[in-house]
């Protein structure tokens, strides 16, 4: 700590809060302790009384919370992702997108292990409009070793930033609607306009809705159109679970190259199914999303439209935090389902 004249105080770190006092008007904090100094606040101060102020001596090595908060920001953020001018020290983190927010889970952990160091976040795979506050970065003391700043950015530098926002992809979707009693009419659907809903956020290219009944072969032969009309995304709907006339799961298995999974940790969204044909992605989705406003599928969506291709791993993740609990009102995304 070091008492000078405030005109050589430019740059330098206020030591106490300075108080000023107008009789009648206003008592309070003119400066906090911690402020850097401008040139425009030395006039301020000499007004208040202040031709004095103790700084702290700008140490070889140390780096002030606000300096260290703005580093900390620019190393952790990747595409997509604006931070602001710290506020108390902590600087947040918005999406300049809306899309599918990512973090590399084991680097931010690595980055909190760091001593005084904090970097909180949404957790990954959240969907985010643009705007959105993704993360906020602040050190715990005034003044920080540099040192340890450093290693977060070559912590980053190394394995890249620790987050980055995907914009969603302009995908081509089908809609499969499965079931004699849709089909013969005996009921009128009630799948399609939630499907299309869905997709609607997405701005998905929606390739039209067709419907089929429970007949593996006439199911196949509608995945096969969508194909040839270059679908992304084929979603089907109905007959997925256990009953003799559920066909949905045989068919898409034999039209696919590859079974991601049928069955998902998640409730509800137990009986979903994902495979790939070629590059399109088939999604088998059970009753109950017809239901309910959220199920498995609000949380694979995103990743389909991200431009994601989904593993047996990540629906094995789900599990935990995969159970639903009907909230009233729902207010998914922002709470732990799927996460
Ligand atoms: N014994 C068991 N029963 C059920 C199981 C199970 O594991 N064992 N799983 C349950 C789960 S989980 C779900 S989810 C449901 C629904 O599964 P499905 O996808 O097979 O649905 P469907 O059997 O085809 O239909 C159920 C219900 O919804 C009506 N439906 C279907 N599609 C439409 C449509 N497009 N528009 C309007 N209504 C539709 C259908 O008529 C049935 O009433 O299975 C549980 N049961
Ligand atoms: O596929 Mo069902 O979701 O768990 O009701």
């Amino acid at each position: 700590m070091k008492k000078i004249p405030v005109e050589r105080a430019v740059g330098m770190i206020l030591c106490q809060d300075i108080t000023k006092i107008v009789p009648g008007e206003f008592k309070g904090r003119a400066f906090k302790k911690g402020h850097i100094i401008r040139e425009e606040d030395i006039e301020e101060l000499l007004k208040i009384g202040k031709e004095h102020v103790y700084v702290w001596e700008p140490r070889q090595g140390q780096v002030h919370e606000d300096e260290a908060a703005l580093r900390i920001a620019r190393a952790v953020a990747g595409d997509n992702i604006v931070y602001d001018e710290p506020v108390e020290g902590k600087t947040t983190l918005k999406s300049t997108v809306k899309g599918l927010f990512k973090v590399k889970s084991r680097l931010l952990y690595e980055i909190n292990s760091i001593e005084y160091v904090t970097v909180a976040s949404l957790p990954g795979n959240f969907a985010v409009e643009a705007g959105r506050k993704l993360a906020g970065a602040r050190v715990i003391p005034l003044v920080i070793e540099e040192e340890k700043i450093n290693t977060v950015e070559e912590l980053c530098g190394k394995e890249g930033p620790v987050f980055e926002v995907k914009p969603y992809r302009r995908l081509k979707a089908g809609l499969i609607t499965t079931g004699n009693e849709v089909y013969k009419g005996r009921i009128a659907d009630k799948f399609g306009p939630v499907v299309r809903a869905k997709l609607e956020y997405f701005a998905a290219e929606y390739l039209g809705q067709v419907f089929c009944p429970d007949d593996v072969e006439k199911i196949r032969e509608a995945i096969q159109n969508f194909k040839g009309k270059g679908a992304d995304l084929i979603i089907l709907t109905g007959g997925m679970s256990v009953d003799p006339d559920d066909l949905t799961p045989a068919a898409i298995r034999s039209t696919a190259d590859r079974v991601v999974t049928y069955g998902a940790p998640v409730q509800p969204g137990n009986m979903f199914m994902m495979a790939y044909a070629g590059r399109a992605a088939l999604i088998g989705v059970p009753g109950c999303a017809m239901y309910y406003r959220t199920t498995v599928l609000d949380a694979v969506l995103p990743r389909v439209f991200a431009g994601e291709i989904l593993e047996k791993e990540d629906f094995i993740a789900m599990a935990e935090g995969g159970f639903c609990s009907g909230c009233e009102p729902c207010r998914y995304p922002n709470c732990y389902f799927c996460r």
